[in-house]
């Protein structure tokens, strides 16, 4: 007879197995109440290679903390009321941080609209990081994405603390959709549908490469209906939502997936590609410091940054455009830190 009770046991003495195999990890998400931070830590706190997760927010994370302990595995949970002190508490000895603190998209608005609310809470958290933990993985899913990177970037270097190999921008969110609607178009398995996406994450500046996916026949207006699919699918759930913000399931799934290939690579495992965007010399030559492509990770952070590949006419204008976009997002974040450095 089929038994609940036993089979979440043997699923918590598998996952014991297979935590003894590896190293442990703390990982801190700052924004961790949110409606990405509260699913994204209830797939840490599944995560075998997670031992310690600290949560940390302006509202709520004693609470979230509290809720998600209750989950029978074996890492420990531990919320973080907003303090400076706290903050660099749930920062220290942390092997991988999160930030999706910020206020998501509304209707009508771009990622850029965000811009004003979000590059003060991400400079801030930055900051933090910079202060309490210099060499933890630094994933930024907060928006807009473009430009919160180079803040963190420019933060940590008036910090003195700054390395390029372990600043990421998660974009994991685009391949994921990517191979989702190519599966509901070509009505396969998304599993083995891998789509590169490059660039950075908002709208012509996703660039998806689809002469390099399973379906490089795939022309014409089919061609373009899907790459603005991807492109704009965030739209699609901001519309859906209607004012109750922007993705963060999905995307609780994307940035778990981002922080679970850090570990992984950490653990020594070969071979872990993930899009994400990193400083990047594919396209300074252009003016662009930051580029999202297929990176390979390794124990430090960035191991090897995977060049373009062979693209075609199509995905050429599509770059050309992206490369326009993108060069002004990065200046308006430096130029923020500038203006307004961390105090
Ligand atoms: N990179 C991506 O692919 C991607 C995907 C989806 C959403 N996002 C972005 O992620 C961000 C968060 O989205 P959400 O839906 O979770 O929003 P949300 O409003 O539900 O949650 C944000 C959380 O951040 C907290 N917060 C605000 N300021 C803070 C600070 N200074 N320190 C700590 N916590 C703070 C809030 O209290 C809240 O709990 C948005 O900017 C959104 O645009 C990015
Ligand atoms: O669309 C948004 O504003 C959130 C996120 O960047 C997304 O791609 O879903």
């Amino acid at each position: 007879m089929f038994s609940l009770r036993r089979t979440t046991q043997n699923l918590a003495q598998k996952r014991a197995f297979s935590a003894s195999a590896s190293q442990y990890y703390k990982v801190a998400v700052l924004g961790a109440a949110g409606g990405i931070g509260q699913p994204l830590s209830l797939l840490l706190k599944l995560s075998p290679k997670v031992t310690e997760l600290a949560l940390y927010d302006v509202r709520g994370a004693p609470g979230v903390a509290a809720d998600i302990s209750h989950v029978n595995t074996n890492s420990v949970v531990k919320g973080y009321a907003p303090s400076e002190e706290n903050l660099a508490e749930a920062l220290k000895g942390a092997e991988v941080v999160l930030i999706p603190a910020g206020v998501p998209r509304k209707p009508g608005m771009s990622r850029d609209d965000l811009f004003n609310t979000n590059a003060s809470i991400v400079r801030d958290l930055a900051d933090a990081t910079a202060k309490a933990n210099p060499t933890a993985k630094l994933c930024i899913i907060a928006n807009p994405v473009n430009s919160t990177v180079p803040i963190c970037a420019e933060v940590y270097k008036r910090r003195g603390v700054y390395n390029p190999k372990t600043l990421f921008g998660v974009t994991t969110l685009d391949v994921v959709r990517a191979s989702r609607f190519i599966s509901e178009l070509k009505s396969t398995d998304p599993a083995n549908e891998k789509v590169t996406v490059v660039g950075g994450h908002s709208g012509v500046t996703i660039v998806p490469l689809l002469s390099q996916s399973n379906h490089p026949d795939i022309s014409g207006e089919a061609r373009d209906a899907l790459v603005n699919r991807i492109q704009f699918g965030g739209d699609e759930v901001v519309k859906a939502k209607d004012g109750a913000g922007s993705a963060t399931l999905s995307m609780a799934l994307a940035g778990f997936r981002m922080a679970e290939s850090l570990l992984r690579a950490k653990d020594g495992e070969t071979g872990v590609v993930e899009p994400t965007f990193v400083e990047s010399p594919l396209f300074k030559d252009q003016g662009v410091d930051f580029f999202a492509s297929n990176v390979e990770l390794g124990p430090d952070g960035v191991k090897e940054i995977r060049g373009i590949g062979d693209i075609n006419a199509y995905e050429k204008d599509l770059l050309s455009a992206c490369v326009q976009d993108l060069k002004k997002n990065i200046e308006k974040g430096v130029k923020f830190v500038e203006a307004n450095p961390p105090k």
